[in-house]
């Protein structure tokens, strides 16, 4: 296998020679870029504070496939086992939920010491820790309403989940040497139309103010908010919307994050990314996929996904923007969703490295679209499957869906039993 796919390499990279395209460079590029691999694929989006509660928020995960992370402990050994044929080094995303305790904590009382061995284990692993505050799945969020709630006690009480929750981010840049981005999804909303707009929106501004309202050094964290168009339940009015948030981000110097499913179906989410940064600090992503709406579904390598990554390198947009994955299937194996869409995410970045791009550029501002439409379909033949099963090989990842078998392995050990 090893020589099989070395010669395969030697051949691809002398065809993108061809086409001024470095492969070597493409794959430097590659390994710079870390995914934030998100930790709620592994147990249904459940966490571990409260063990009886069901999820709600108008988000759903569908599939009782056997294996599910019963425990924080059980996560970690499925995260590492998924991240050890994922090639590169990566962040994982938590969320208040998944702290780990035996103390009974409420979500507004979380602190840093709940997440220790979050951070031990991230330093053996070598991974950074990025972080969500849980505005969900609790009794205080049942009204539907948590920041933009008319009543001040259930404000209040959210408002003191956001702030543990950067204490806590803060906490992991600290402890890691790297940022962590501390995203806020707040699902708040109506069912049927509301007669009054504007009030959920204003109280939405403040608590967020509110919560914000301590200067933490950026280096260690930063807040990153994520608007939607709908969730179930919530289908006529969701107060934190995608023009409230940019808004928002832009103005309190905050990132926007882009989720790929929270958006009308025939939305291009790539296209926003260079209307917004020009303007904005940053983007993080919720790379997912929305099958006829935001279904959550597994990441594969569609268009959508090579649209999402060539946007951001023909654009340079990578140092301003986090790459964070959010899907969730219990349909499947859990680990091998977080492989095919890690994976895959990888992938299309590899894809989009793998291109001419200043000539490219050249042929376009000369007006020769005939040559950019030429040179563009053309590409999509070239051999790049040899650079990304090369890329594997040196990382010392397994080369094709052989990563499979490692999963299965562990499936037939660890996740059976459970
Ligand atoms: C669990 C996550 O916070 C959640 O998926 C959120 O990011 C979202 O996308 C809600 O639709
Ligand atoms: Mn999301």
């Amino acid at each position: 296998m090893t020589e099989a796919v070395t010669k395969a390499y030697e051949l691809a990279k002398e065809r993108y020679a061809e086409i001024g395209v470095d492969t070597e460079k493409a794959i430097e590029a590659l390994k710079k870029v870390k995914l934030s691999i998100h930790c709620w694929q592994g147990d249904d989006v459940l966490g571990y504070l409260f063990p009886e509660q069901n999820l709600t928020g108008g988000i759903s995960v569908s599939g009782n496939y056997p294996g599910r992370a019963k425990t924080a402990n059980d996560l970690r050994n499925d995260l590492r086992q998924a991240l050890s044929v994922i090639p590169g080094k990566h962040k994982v995303q938590l969320h208040s939920i998944y702290a780990d305790t035996e103390e009974k904590v409420d979500l507004n009382e979380l602190e840093p010491r709940h997440f220790q061995s979050w951070v031990d284990w991230a330093k053996e692993e070598g991974v950074g820790l990025d972080m969500n505050g849980t505005f969900f799945s609790h009794p205080k969020s049942e009204s539907g309403f948590t920041l933009a709630s008319a009543d001040k006690e259930i404000r209040d009480f959210w408002i003191a989940v956001g702030k543990s929750s950067r204490r806590i981010a803060e906490s992991f840049g600290r402890s890691l040497g790297q940022q962590s981005v501390n995203n806020f999804w707040i699902p708040d909303g109506y069912k049927d139309n509301p007669i009054d707009k504007l009030s959920p929106r204003l109280r939405l501004i403040e608590s967020l103010d509110e919560i914000m309202k301590e200067k933490i050094p950026e280096k260690y964290t930063i807040e990153a908010v994520e608007g939607k168009l709908f969730g179930t339940g919530v289908e006529s009015y969701t107060v934190g919307s995608h023009e409230f948030y940019e808004a928002y981000a832009l103005t309190r110097g905050k990132l926007w994050t882009i989720d790929a499913g929270h958006f009308h179906p025939t939305e291009d989410v790539s296209d926003k990314f260079s209307a917004f940064l020009p303007f904005g600090k940053g983007l993080m992503l919720h790379v997912s996929r929305p099958v006829r709406w935001d279904s959550d579904h597994v990441v594969i390598l569609d268009d959508a996904l090579i649209r999402i990554t060539r946007a951001l390198v023909r654009d340079n947009e990578l140092d301003k923007t986090n790459i964070g994955l959010d899907f969730f299937d219990a349909t499947i194996n859990r680990l091998a969703a977080w492989v095919v869409g890690s994976r895959d995410t990888l992938k299309a970045l590899l894809m989009a490295f793998l291109a001419p791009i200043e000539e490219l550029k050249k042929t376009e501002l000369e007006g020769d679209y005939t040559k950019r439409l030429a040179l563009t379909e053309e590409l999509k033949s070239y051999p790049f499957g040899a650079v990304w099963d090369y890329y594997c090989q040196e990382s010392g990842v397994p080369v094709g869906a052989s990563w499979l078998k490692e999963i299965r392995n562990y499936e037939n050990k660890v996740l059976i039993n459970r």
